[in-house]
């Protein structure tokens, strides 16, 4: 059913109902015409009240629907200028959600009232759109051009109290939304309702207004470089301004169809269903998201508090979640309680300013040095340094502590995760949650599934991480799992390209121009040089192991840059020590600036290794990082490290920084069309043959063979996933 309709006394009841969260698909659409036409008809009735069944009001459109027929059949604006118009009083019970389409209705009702716990928003823009149903004319005569702007650009999920403070909602209610909203509807029974027509409001102009119009769009290309929908939803509450209503909703819809056509909300409409369909994961022995159990959290443990270890506790924390934090002697645990510390008061703040009670919403934190503490605790996090004997001595210690059905999860950044269960009388417990720096702000969470791991650790780690509020991706074990491996090889292009002629700059600009957060220099300078190097060293890449008269840019047969590591070996580790890549303020700086030393550097390194220069071509830069990105992640689906090509984009848009606006690398590339992407990596690997990263991925042959069938279908030609190693 779509929507349905009761009679409270003299006050219609519509509630639109079409599980999970009540988007407005073509049906409900219907549904919501016969059923308020026939509520404003029936004389009987003298106010309507609008809810959503499930104790939801709306999550707006339905998403599947765009780029189909279906959202051409009755538009939703039309319903809300008609619910609008309504002679009656409309009031919205706003319950759980009113959200894109869900709020754009509520705005057309002429009063809402909201529980507690209720989020609105304008979230489109985050799917590539803008509110095109009435949403960009509405909001901002209701609660004014700036704060409007705000809300429809970053795409947020509003609190309830926050809506009232703004305005956006006329009440809030601590108990039933519904009921809230029938005494309303009942009590403004024949008062005017001209004022809450917004669409009869007129915002005045002035130059104030246009200066702040125009810094934000220079704001907005900054701050969302490449992304149009941002532009796009400023130009739509421009017209709120200078056009009349009707006008603005034209220009509303020609912007809707002209961000339709970039092919950008594609992308992440993609990208948002993929999110979705990663918590749904499939194990090789059959078993699924929905066969297995996942054994309920109720205290956890962090071993080590340092750069991730503070984020995680901090995630787990604010889920509610207590937690015991152990560190290694008193003076680092001081370090890391005074950190997690003043992180923790930072969340209360917020709660505080949203009207929750920071005590009973964020999990207690006890910090300590002694392991027999852990005994009673349900799953330990281990973020000790990546180094494997101090894992394994963690595990062995964890294992002996630990209550037999404890879970225990490494966040290594890419050791064998079999190899540090090897140690535990529980390997099918061990489990790896590999979190991505800071851990409490951003969303991905690799999974790593081990030979061993049980299904109920794979089901409770993945239940964990969106209890955490995280993305979390289920993948196999093998040297640095799927995000940090397929960095290698584009990392590995980012400094040939130094070789041949470019400078970090240019390299980065190419990268941020083409959507990064961050070019691979400036990342590599956040993170730290000296990570790589060490790493480097005890595999005997660089530094004393490597064998006599191993030529500087050869190893084992392969072409080798030497480059990072002499960065290191000049003391240039990044940010950290105030050089790197680039030259910063001061050791810990934030602001890199082209270092002269580094393109003098260069410049020798050039000339000592007779390196031919190429000719500067950004879209070269774009297409060697991007392809050897999306070439390694062929080789991932073919090893079965990741289950499908979504998976591999939901981590690189989550943890990488790549545009979501692109979908991920493995979108990408089935957008420029798989037959180029094979031709373009044929030619390099023929002119390189020693570079092997560069050797076409079979599974990219044999797709492109088919002639690049669309994304969804090429699950059917991944092998079933297995553990590698
Ligand atoms: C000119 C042309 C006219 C254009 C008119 C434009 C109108 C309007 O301006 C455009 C919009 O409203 S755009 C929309 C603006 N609104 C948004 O962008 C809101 C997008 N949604 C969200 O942010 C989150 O889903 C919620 C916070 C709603 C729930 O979070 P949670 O509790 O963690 O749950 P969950 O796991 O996330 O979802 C559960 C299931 O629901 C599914 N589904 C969800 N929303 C859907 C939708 N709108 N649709 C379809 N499906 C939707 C989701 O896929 C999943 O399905 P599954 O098959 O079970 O896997
Ligand atoms: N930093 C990142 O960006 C990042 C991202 C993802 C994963 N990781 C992984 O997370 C882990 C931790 O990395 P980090 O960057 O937080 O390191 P870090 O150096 O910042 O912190 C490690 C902490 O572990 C503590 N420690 C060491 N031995 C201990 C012991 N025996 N008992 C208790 N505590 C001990 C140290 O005192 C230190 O505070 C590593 O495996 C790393 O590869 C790091």
């Amino acid at each position: 059913m779509a929507a349905t309709r009761r009679l409270a006394n003299t006050v219609a009841v519509i509630t639109i109902s079409h599980p999970p969260v009540n988007a407005l698909s073509s049906s409900v659409r219907h549904a919501l015409v016969k059923e308020f036409g026939e509520a404003s008809r029936d004389p009987k009735v003298e106010a309507i009240v609008l809810n959503g069944s499930g104790r939801k009001f709306s999550a707006g459109a339905d998403i599947r629907e765009f780029g189909t027929s279906a959202i051409k059949t009755v538009s939703l604006e039309d319903i809300n200028s008609t619910i609008e118009a309504s002679q009656k009083p409309v009031v919205a019970a706003i319950e759980g959600i009113a959200l894109g389409g869900g709020l754009e209705l509520a705005l057309a009702c002429h009063y809402r009232v909201a529980d507690i716990q209720a989020k609105v928003g304008l979230p489109e823009v985050l799917i590539g759109i803008l509110p095109a149903a009435g949403g960009t004319q509405r909001l901002p005569r209701l609660i004014g051009v700036p704060a409007a702007l705000d809300v429809i650009v970053r795409g947020r999920h509003i609190p309830a109290s926050e809506a009232l403070k703004l305005g956006i909602v006329d009440e809030v209610v601590q108990g039933n939304a519904l009921d809230a909203a029938i005494q309303l509807a009942r009590k403004v029974i024949g008062y005017p309702l001209n004022k809450k027509r917004l669409s009869t409001v007129r915002i005045s102009s002035d130059s104030n207004l246009e200066d702040f119009l125009d810094t934000a769009v220079e704001k907005a290309k900054k701050q969302f470089r490449g992304a149009k929908a941002p532009l796009a939803c400023i130009e739509a509450v421009r017209a709120s301004v200078h056009l009349s209503y009707h006008q603005g909703l034209e220009k509303e819809r020609q912007l809707f169809f002209s961000l339709w056509a970039t092919g950008q909300p594609q992308a992440q409409q993609y990208a948002f269903f993929s999110e979705r369909e990663a918590g749904k994961w499939t194990h090789s022995s059959g078993a699924r998201w929905d066969t297995e159990e996942a054994k309920p959290i109720r205290t956890a443990a962090v071993i080590g508090l340092g750069t991730m270890g503070r984020g995680i506790v901090i995630s787990l924390s604010k889920a509610k979640i207590p937690v015991i934090a152990i560190e290694q002697d008193a003076q680092q645990l001081e370090v890391g309680k005074k950190a997690v510390n003043s992180l923790l008061e930072r969340e209360a703040e917020k709660l505080k300013q949203q009207g929750s009670v920071p005590s009973s919403n964020l999990g207690s934190v006890h910090f300590t040095l002694d392991f027999g503490e852990l005994q009673d605790v349900d799953l330990v996090i281990e973020a000790v340094y990546e180094n494997m004997e101090l894992k394994k001595e963690i595990f062995r210690k964890l294992s002996s502590v630990c209550k037999p059905d404890a879970f225990l999860c490494t966040n290594t950044s890419g050791l064998n995760v079999d190899e540090i269960a090897s140690v535990t009388h529980r390997p099918n417990q061990v489990i790896g949650t590999h979190f991505f720096s800071p851990a409490n702000i951003m969303r991905l969470l690799e999974v790593v599934r081990g030979q061993q791991t049980s299904l109920t650790a794979i089901a409770t780690a993945m239940n964990l991480g969106k209890k955490l509020g995280k993305v979390a991706v289920l993948v196999g074990n093998c040297p640095l799992f799927v995000g940090n491996r397929m960095l290698g090889p584009y990392l590995e292009q980012a400094s040939y390209l130094l070789e041949e002629g470019y400078y970090p700059e240019e390299v980065d600009q190419a990268m941020e121009e083409f959507g990064f957060a961050m070019g691979p220099f400036r990342m590599m300078d956040l993170a730290g040089l000296d990570v790589g190097w060490r790493s480097r060293t005890e595999k005997g890449l660089t530094g004393a192991k490597v064998p006599q008269g191993t030529p500087a840019r050869q190893r084992l047969g392969s072409r080798y840059s030497p480059l990072a590591d002499i960065l290191c070996e000049s003391g240039r580790f990044g940010q950290k020590t105030g050089r790197g890549w680039y030259q910063y303020e001061k050791p810990g700086g934030r602001t890199g600036k082209p270092d002269p030393w580094v393109k003098d550097f260069l410049q020798k390194y050039r000339k000592t290794h007779q390196i031919k220069q190429q000719p500067s071509n950004p879209e070269q830069i774009v297409e060697r990082c991007a392809f050897a990105l999306a070439n390694e992640g062929f080789r991932i689906l073919e090893d079965g490290i990741a289950s499908c090509p979504e998976d591999i984009d939901v981590i690189y848009n989550n943890g990488y920084g790549w545009p979501k606006y692109r979908g991920g690398p493995m979108y990408y590339a089935s957008s420029v069309g798989l037959p180029k992407v094979l031709d373009t990596l044929e030619k390099y690997y023929k002119a390189n043959p020693d570079v092997p990263s560069m050797k076409p991925a079979f599974l990219l042959k044999k797709l492109a063979a088919l002639g690049g069938p669309p994304i969804k279908e090429w699950r059917t030609q991944v092998g079933k996933p297995v553990n590698k190693l």
